[in-house]
């Protein structure tokens, strides 16, 4: 290089889309850990403001009170892989967004069109500004926030091995109402009008179901190097 600068890889945009307990926090944080880019959680950030309503005594079956409220809350990200964080109104909120209550109410709150196009706008900023590329995870990022990411990849696994994944070490009757509340949120996500859960025609599927956590980081990692190798 003329001023004698080391050369520097453009920054890449990896879109990861799928259905709940995939895999796609974890694939994503570890894929941007070992390729230094920045990790963006989108699912917290739908949680947090799901979180900022019930703490405000919104009722997040009533769409128009959500909508009316979707812009007060000040929600933060921090994009560090091995540290993600999330804040709402300066207070850290990573604890209290995954309670049964936030989560059974998540996909009500994300259905409002004025929470979606909020949220999305925080997120295309935050997609901007991450100088060496970001991994960005959610349900309608290839779709919808950012449909010129450099690769986009859907996950998909069963519905047995995602809520065997989410259960852990639980007996067998949890598993099995684990896997029905899977089923259910997915439904509410993949059935709403506004950028709803969907893989974009340009999408790569990865199917988890029999592959470790490993084998996905390892195959995401590939698609990123081959990507960033053909520019
Ligand atoms: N391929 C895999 N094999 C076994 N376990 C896995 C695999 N991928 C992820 N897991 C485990 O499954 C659980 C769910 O994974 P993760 O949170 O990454 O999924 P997710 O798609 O982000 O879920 P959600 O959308 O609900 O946040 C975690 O405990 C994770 O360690
Ligand atoms: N791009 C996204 C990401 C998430 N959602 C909604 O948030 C819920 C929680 O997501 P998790 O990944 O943390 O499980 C999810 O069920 C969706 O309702 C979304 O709409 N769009």
């Amino acid at each position: 290089m003329e001023n004698g600068a080391a050369p520097t890889a453009p920054a890449v945009i990896v879109a990861i889309d799928g259905p709940s307990g995939t895999g796609k926090s974890s694939t994503s944080k570890a894929v941007a850990a070992q390729l230094g880019l920045s990790y963006l959680d989108t699912g917290a950030q739908y949680r947090a403001i799901t979180w900022w309503m019930v703490t405000n005594g919104i009722d997040t079956d009533d769409a128009q009170a959500v909508a009316a409220a979707a812009d007060k809350p000040e929600i933060l990200s921090g994009t560090a892989p091995e540290n993600p964080t999330i804040t709402v109104d300066g207070v850290d909120v990573a604890a209290p967004i995954r309670t049964q209550e936030v989560t059974s109410k998540v996909s009500a709150v994300s259905a409002v069109p004025e929470v979606r196009a909020r949220i999305t706008e925080l997120q295309r900023a935050i997609a901007a500004s991450a100088v060496t590329g970001i991994v960005v995870e959610g349900r309608d990022i290839g779709t919808t926030v950012l449909p010129d990411a450099d690769l986009k990849i859907f996950l998909t696994a069963s519905a047995e091995a995602r809520a065997a994944r989410r259960s852990g070490e639980l007996k067998d009757a949890d598993v099995k109402a684990t896997r029905e509340a899977l089923i259910k949120r997915d439904a509410a996500d993949s059935t709403r009008k506004t950028s709803p859960l969907a893989k974009a025609d340009d999408a790569v599927e990865v199917d988890t179901t029999d592959l470790t956590l490993q084998q996905v980081i390892e195959c995401v990692v590939s698609l990123v190097e081959e990507k960033r190798a053909a520019r």
